[in-house]
């Protein structure tokens, strides 16, 4: 019997495992998340994420898509994972570091009645160079902002932006009507990203509000994404179209995302709920 715990942000749902209780083989990994993250046959989520011991930093997040593929970060995750350690007593800290794919975060948690709310994390810097989002550019060692794209013979300007992991930001005029079903798996795929990538359409409603639906890599359309949300307020900003902080709006809920640029630090600030426990027979 494997013990679970399915939590969110912001909608964005995925299924916790104490990697320190539950010994999972790591070539047994993608299979299991594709079985547990099964919405008909499984317990139904967007993903799987580990909280495993870490030498470097008070914890590690080893996160999977639905489909069973490694990211290197997951925004709405990391704050679950706060929540998840410092609820359950792994932890008595309110200010805490997880290290994802060689990358340390600093979280701050905020604590209403002995629970974990919200959670600010520092999301480090945003990654503009071409050649390490990854994203073929003429310009390997340059920035790909506004730059066109064609995605089923319709063209598109698409901004890269990576949070750790890939991102490409393209503004709309009308977002709940957008066909994401055709374009998401388009762009996801698009040979200019050699890892693939996650696609946000993102509408501006002011210079402090923007609204938004994600595509993401490995899962399809999602009702948020946190490092997306970080990805399209970074963009907003390059193209000079929002102020360095925004509210973000997703289909699942608000993130407020700030760009300190003089600092050049992504904070990203919202909710982590937790939706129920249980076990499950592997
Ligand atoms: N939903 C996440 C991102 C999850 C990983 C992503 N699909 C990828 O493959 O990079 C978030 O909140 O950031």
């Amino acid at each position: 019997m494997l013990k679970f715990t399915k939590m969110h942000g912001c909608g964005n749902d995925y299924i916790y495992i104490d990697g320190a209780r539950e010994r999972i083989p790591a070539e047994q990994k993608p299979e299991l998340v594709r079985r547990l993250s099964d919405r008909h046959f499984g317990i139904g989520g967007d993903g799987v994420i580990f909280i495993n011991p870490s030498d470097q930093a008070d914890f590690e997040m080893e996160m999977y898509n639905m489909d069973g593929t490694r990211a290197e970060m997951c925004g709405n995750g990391i704050r679950c994972v706060a929540k998840y350690v410092y609820d359950k007593g792994l932890t008595d800290q309110t200010q805490i570091s997880v290290i994802s794919a060689g990358r340390i975060k600093y979280l701050d948690l905020h604590v209403e009645n002995g629970r974990v709310s919200t959670v600010k994390v520092n999301m480090g810097e945003p990654i503009l160079k071409a050649c390490e989002i990854p994203v073929l550019a003429e310009d390997e060692k340059g920035e790909v902002i506004a730059e066109p794209i064609e995605i089923e013979g319709k063209a598109y300007r698409m901004t890269c932006v990576s949070m750790g992991n890939p991102h490409a930001v393209v503004f709309v005029e009308d977002v709940q009507d957008f066909p994401l079903e055709q374009v998401g798996p388009g762009l996801e795929k698009h040979p200019r990203f050699p890892k693939r990538v996650n696609a946000e359409f993102v509408k501006i409603l002011d210079e402090e509000t923007i609204e938004m639906r994600v595509w993401e890599r490995g899962t399809g359309e999602t009702l948020a994404c946190g490092t997306g949300a970080c990805a399209a307020a970074v963009a907003c900003s390059l193209n000079g179209l929002t102020k360095d902080t925004v509210t973000v709006k997703l289909l699942g809920g608000t993130l407020q995302i700030q760009w300190d640029k003089a600092e050049n630090r992504v904070y990203m600030t919202g909710p982590a709920t937790t939706v129920f426990e249980g076990e499950i027979e592997i």
